[in-house]
């Protein structure tokens, strides 16, 4: 099971080698207009489930949320410790 700091590490390898077919790339690519976006659309699901559907659902939505928001840290270079200096 990854953990943030894993995933945070396999995204920006997957930005450096930039695979085909990732995901990940075709968002950095998009830019951080769309990326912000995704962040408040995957924003609202995480509400929507927690207020409506099960406890495993709303936390798939949290992972898809952290996911989008690491993309974000990606695109704007901020690394997990520039953020974890505010925790
Ligand atoms: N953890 C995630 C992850 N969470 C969410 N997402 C993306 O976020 C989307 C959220 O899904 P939704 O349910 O909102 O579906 P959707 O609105 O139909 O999605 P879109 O059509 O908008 O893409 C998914 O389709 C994925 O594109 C993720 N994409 C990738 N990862 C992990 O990131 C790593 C790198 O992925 P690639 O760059 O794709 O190789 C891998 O370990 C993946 O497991």
């Amino acid at each position: 099971m990854k953990n943030f700091d894993d995933l945070y590490a396999e995204l920006a390898r997957k930005a450096a080698e930039r695979p085909e077919g990732s995901g990940t790339v075709a968002a950095l690519d998009a830019g951080v207009h769309q990326i912000g976006k995704k962040i408040v659309e995957e924003a609202a699901e995480v509400w929507m489930a927690a207020e409506y559907q099960s406890q495993a659902e709303a936390a798939e939505e949290i992972s898809q949320l952290l996911y989008h928001l690491q993309v974000m840290m990606l695109a704007k270079g901020i690394t997990p410790t520039d953020v974890y200096r505010y925790l």
